[in-house]
């Protein structure tokens, strides 16, 4: 196609919606109307199947539960009174506790006020948070925020160290949704500790948002305040229940838009056309990219350092939503997107090479920010400013890509803002939502997370029975005798690993030996 037939194609398939100034361009893509056609009545099914979802069905079924994250921006579309008042009962908590906070009428033992936020989470405990403090925090805000998303020791330490005396001052947000997540556990146990060690008392810092009835609600019954999720809402879709509103009203961002941006969106993709349904058409652009098998990867170019965190946000969205061994029907089908990014042109300098020239197993999503948020223009050269080189840089790489076969997808907000920010996060959810009933995939449960963590249950298991062997044993073992002691012969590899980590962190653990041949190695108390 030549220019002005791109240009043409570009109308033909521009999305915007008026009221928050969106729009969405996948002209890009070079599918034709046959295959629109072509996937059609998958579509159609697809909004039947979001219509269930939305009425309260079982879109989950192997964990028998409702959907229902859509809800929590528009309430009265719950299924019933029951459900609408778990939605409506904690937004007015978080609302009455984050004015207290802030006023100080809810403030430390020790402090005349909160000063910071400690938020303590993995996966959607954490990600969804992260993002949104990174997109709209301002940069002098209520209450800074950290965040320990890891059993990390060293990466805990930093963040501490980083608080130093105003631990008197934080307040301690613990998110988890089945309260039983070994990671967020270990963080809020060395918080524990750490305010021990200053002599101060853990409870009265400390808040739970967690599902009523979990292990952690229960650990958190002499705590500041808890907030419930619903267990209706899964990790990755949760930004906009209390695990993303607490923190978020805590820095005095705007949650009311958040949610109402979030509304907006759901509302234009409910629209059961794929042309005039923005989810739709990501969906669509997605599936023709990867044939439907997720063949190529998404990568997510946003142009505005305040979205960097996108990519890692969307990154839990649609890997653990799409990415399944099995469809629907129990069929063997390995699904999945694959999804990477960082931002623009920062990435023009690291990895855009290998997008323009290498291997092409990719689709780009640019996102587009048209307000440069400077309210007086600094022309560096003449008429021309930094935001005039970040906007020519995206329509540079888009177009030098697409010359080269690589196909993109664009969206274009007016500002990075709550409404947007709401905006785009409902926008793709609701594109997985689209795209797991086009590939027949139930995009809500995580199966495959579960193996890796019993492998590391059983690994801390093995560890104790070493670390008894050793002790018990007065003079040094080889890996193999020390294995079979600790009843796992099988298990040399995993032994190894064990002690080495021991020894190397002065756990009364040496090893003696030739350390590029574990065969030879002598283990032993020290
Ligand atoms: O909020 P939780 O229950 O601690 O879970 C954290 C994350 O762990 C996962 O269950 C995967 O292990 C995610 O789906 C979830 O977002």
């Amino acid at each position: 196609m030549n220019n002005l037939q791109l240009w043409q194609r570009y109308q033909d398939w521009l999305y915007y919606h008026e009221g928050l100034g969106l729009y969405l361009d996948i002209s890009r893509m070079r599918f034709d109307d046959q295959f629109v056609n072509h996937l059609k009545p998958k579509f159609d099914k697809a909004f039947q199947d979001m219509e269930a979802l939305e009425s309260g069905a079982i879109a989950n079924p192997d964990e028998g539960r409702m959907v229902g994250h859509y809800w929590l921006r528009a309430p009265e579309l719950a299924p019933n009174e029951a459900v609408k008042a778990e939605i409506t009962q904690p937004l007015t908590m978080i609302a009455e506790f984050v004015k207290k906070v802030h006023q100080g009428t809810i403030k430390p033992p020790t402090a005349s006020k909160f000063t910071d936020v400690l938020s303590v989470g993995i996966g959607g405990s954490a990600l969804g948070p992260q993002f949104v403090a990174e997109a709209l925090t301002d940069t002098f805000p209520p209450m800074a925020i950290h965040f320990i998303d890891n059993t990390d020791p060293q990466g805990i330490d930093r963040i501490l160290t980083k608080i130093g005396d105003r631990l008197k001052s934080t307040l301690v947000v613990i998110t988890t949704k089945s309260g039983g997540t070994p990671e967020t556990r270990n963080g809020m146990l060395e918080l524990k500790h750490a305010y021990e060690v200053k002599g101060l008392a853990f409870e009265p810092h400390a808040v739970a948002v967690t599902m009523p009835g979990s292990k952690m609600d229960q650990l958190a019954t002499n705590w500041l305040a808890r907030f419930p999720m619903q267990d209706w809402v899964g990790g990755r879709t949760s930004e906009l229940s209390a695990v993303g509103l607490l923190p978020a009203a805590l820095q005095g961002i705007d949650i009311q838009a958040m949610l109402a941006g979030a509304k907006e969106m759901d509302q234009a993709t409910r629209v059961k056309d794929i042309k005039t349904n923005p989810s739709a058409l990501l969906a669509l652009a997605w599936y023709y990219s990867g044939n439907g098998k997720g063949e190529k990867d998404m990568v997510i170019l946003p142009y505005k350092d305040s979205l960097l965190l996108f990519s890692r946000y969307l990154q839990q969205l649609v890997m653990e939503s799409l990415g399944k061994e099995k469809d629907l029907d129990g069929n063997t089908v390995y699904q999945g997107i694959a999804v990477y990014g960082n931002k623009g042109s920062t990435d023009q300098h690291a990895y855009v090479q290998q997008l323009r020239e290498g291997v092409p197993n990719f689709f780009a999503t640019f996102i587009e920010v048209l307000d440069d948020g400077r309210k007086i223009p600094l022309e560096l050269d003449p008429g021309i400013t930094s935001g005039d080189y970040l906007s020519g840089f995206i329509q540079g790489t888009r177009q030098a890509l697409y010359e080269n076969n690589r196909d993109s997808i664009t969206i274009t907000i007016p500002q990075v803002n709550p409404r947007t920010v709401g905006a785009l996060i409902a926008l793709y959810e609701r594109a997985v939502s689209f795209y797991g009933s086009l590939v027949n995939v139930n995009a809500y449960h995580q199966p495959g997370v579960e193996a890796g963590k019993k492998m590391a249950a059983s690994i801390l298991d093995l560890q104790s029975q070493v670390q008894t062997v050793i002790k018990e044993t007065n003079s040094p073992l080889d890996l193999a005798t020390l294995a079979e002691k600790a009843g796992s012969p099988q298990a040399v590899e995993a032994v190894y690993k064990i002690v080495r980590h021991l020894a190397a962190n002065g756990r009364h653990v040496s090893l003696d030996g030739d350390l590029s041949n574990p065969s030879t190695l002598k283990i032993s108390a020290s």
